[in-house]
């Protein structure tokens, strides 16, 4: 076949139907597109005024005002802005995906540098069908001679246009709410999804509904219509013109969330792109608080959508705050944005913002960051887990809280360790009898007790290859014990005398024992567990692995006597393992020695309860 070129023809009545219903994948997003068209429309008057191409009133009373009408179920958008005129209904809105905002701003990019354009592609008028049957213009241009003019559409290719009726320059756009769309009938709806959209807006946003009584104070004075909108949100203020109390009061307003947040950055950056914004660290007050963030994100001062882990680093998305970045297309297309360069560099810059506040802060503010630290441990750690980048950025402020309630760095801590090892309680009620035995011996441990610590201390060894950290249940560290006072062989013996004494007492067929000197005198018996075993188990539990389970690894600990304790003392000195006593210390000991290491089962517990009380029964 011969070559054959041409245009692609679209047919109107199969497109429309297709932008009407699935432009837009969320039912509500006509009251953003409608209420942008009426922004722009102010904004670019307000931009002709300063450039004097505009003569209007003086303190013109911009704003746009939503008005529900019940009874007439109709929905109108109104503004005092540009106006069209019926050449300009004609070129922008009868031409579908024709954009007048890109020709205000390709006329005009010259002339101002406000540039708060929402619109881009043209389209944004037509979601209007979405809930309408009918949908009426009425409008007046700003010119001084212009005339009115009123479009109808009734959803099909056709419309019509007549002279207009509205008396005073902008627009109003009148939605016939069709029945599929009746939930936009309500105040409350409405209300809430111009909240939703337009909180941060430009301009001010008025509800009304139609016949209404107008609200008064207690003496019968008309109170003043209260916009639905903050035209100028904290985070598009420089810094410098925001206090503490602003930051918070701001927090507390956009998120509904009446605890105080930790800390704050604020975002400002023109070059080489244009971003706002405000992100807040926030406190976790119960440990059953999950860390769930927010992040919204706008579009000049639009809301776009919540959480979008493609702009914003997933690990980010703990926090909670705002960005707007009005170089983001509004219709945010995530397949879109996981390939963009610009998005990529949109992310890079917002991590990196976070790792100088936190290093400002470990650096000036030392003692604050300590008090931040239990808060925002686990939202650095899942970081530095996540971004190879930002862990490198973050990794001089790691601070360890200690079993001495102190914070130090990992050097700091290394200084006093010689053995290069990291001491760690994971739980500080469980594990307590061998953090009070640290302490007896002035040793220090810190304490690692969420559960992201375990990937954490996998990647601080990774990085660190001389440093092995390792739990205060995995051994009996040199530092803990003397030398014994047994020869070798008489541990030997008694090893396995003692080996046979628990194997009855207990009736299990096999148990790992060891006899230390341990410097606390108190202790009689402790349970260790390698650190390898352990992490082991920790990981089996974690992914339930297939064929393998925890209880596999029960035989891997090991029961330590200390030789100097009298009850042990007395064990050595014993030669019946039959005898009732014997039975009975060996089962209490070791019973001890778990309930420190471990939970003990139910059945075990009663047990070691009914022995206890025989046990003291023998006292009286
Ligand atoms: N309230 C209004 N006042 C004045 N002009 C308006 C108004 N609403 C719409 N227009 C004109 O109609 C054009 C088309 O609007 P539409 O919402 O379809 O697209 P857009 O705003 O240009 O882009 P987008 O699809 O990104 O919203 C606008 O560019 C504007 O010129």
């Amino acid at each position: 076949m011969s070559l054959e070129k041409g245009s692609l023809s679209i047919h109107s009545e199969n497109i429309f139907p297709i932008i009407k219903k699935w432009l837009y994948s969320d039912h509500d997003i006509f009251v953003r597109e409608l209420i942008s068209n009426a922004s722009d429309a102010i904004t670019k008057l307000q931009k002709l005024v300063m450039i004097n191409e505009a003569q209007i009133e003086e303190n013109p009373d911009y704003k746009i005002t939503v008005t529900l009408d019940e009874e007439a179920k109709t929905l109108t958008f109104s503004d005092n802005g540009i106006g069209m005129t019926a050449e300009e209904i004609k070129k922008y809105i009868n031409q579908i995906a024709f954009s007048g905002a890109e020709d205000f701003i390709k006329n005009y990019k010259d002339k101002s540098d406000k540039d708060q354009i929402i619109g881009h592609f043209g389209l944004g008028f037509y979601s209007a069908f979405m809930v309408s049957s009918d949908v009426e213009i009425h409008t007046r241009s700003y010119l001084p001679d212009a005339e009115p003019v009123n479009w109808k559409c009734d959803g099909g290719t056709t419309f019509e246009m007549t002279e207009g009726t509205r008396e005073s320059r902008g627009t109003d756009i009148i939605l016939h709410i069709t029945d599929d769309g009746k939930d936009f009938l309500k105040e409350y709806e409405v209300k809430q999804t111009i909240k939703k959209y337009c909180s941060f807006m430009p301009v001010e946003i008025f509800f009304d509904i139609v016949g209404k009584e107008p609200l008064k104070d207690a003496d019968g004075n008309l109170l003043p219509p209260e916009p639905l909108n903050e035209t100028k949100p904290l985070y598009t203020k420089q810094p410098s013109e925001c206090t503490d109390e602003d930051y918070k009061s701001f927090y507390q307003s956009t998120f509904n969330d009446f605890k105080e947040p930790l800390f704050w950055i604020h975002l400002n950056m023109d070059y080489p792109f244009n971003l706002k914004g405000i992100l807040y660290f926030p406190r976790l007050n119960t440990e059953f608080d999950r860390i769930e963030g927010q992040i919204k994100l706008y579009n000049s001062q639009v809301f776009v959508a919540d959480n979008i882990k493609e702009v914003i680093p997933e690990f980010l998305l703990l926090l909670k705050g705002v960005i707007d970045c009005p170089d983001l297309p509004l219709n945010v297309s995530r397949s879109f944005l996981q390939n963009d360069g610009f998005v990529k560099k949109i992310s890079s810059y917002i991590t990196k913002k976070v790792a100088d506040k936190l290093n400002a802060l470990y650096k000036t503010e030392r003692e604050t960051y300590e008090g931040f630290w239990d808060d925002i441990n686990p939202f650095i750690k899942f970081g530095a887990l996540k971004d190879e980048k930002f862990y490198e950025n973050v990794e001089k402020s790691f601070i360890y809280k200690t079993i001495e309630d102190t914070y130090v760095t990992l050097s700091e801590y290394l200084e006093k360790a010689p053995d290069k090892k990291v001491y760690y309680a994971t739980d500080t009620v469980q594990q307590a009898q061998y953090i009070s035995l640290f302490k007896s011996q002035e040793m220090n441990a810190v304490i690692l007790d969420h559960p992201i610590d375990s990937a954490f201390i996998s990647l601080i060894e990774s990085k660190n290859e001389d440093v092995k950290f390792e739990r205060v249940d995995a051994d009996v560290s040199e530092a803990l014990r003397n030398n014994s006072s047994l020869t070798e062989e008489e541990q030997k013996t008694l090893t396995e005398k003692l080996t046979d004494f628990f194997k009855k007492a207990l009736d299990l067929e096999a148990i790992t024992l060891r006899l230390e000197n341990m410097k606390s005198e108190n202790l009689s018996s402790m349970i260790v567990l390698s650190e390898e075993s352990r992490r082991m188990q920790d990981m089996m539990k974690m992914y339930s692995m297939p064929g393998m389970n925890a209880d596999m690894l029960k035989g891997e600990t090991t029961l330590v006597l200390n030789e100097q304790h009298p009850l042990v003392d007395y064990l050595i000195k014993q030669d019946d393992g039959d005898n009732e006593t014997v039975q009975m210390i060996c089962a209490q000991l070791y019973d001890l020695a778990l309930l420190s290491h471990t939970q003990l089962s139910p059945e075990a517990m009663t047990a070691f309860i009914s022995r206890s009380n025989t046990l003291l029964t023998k006292l009286i």
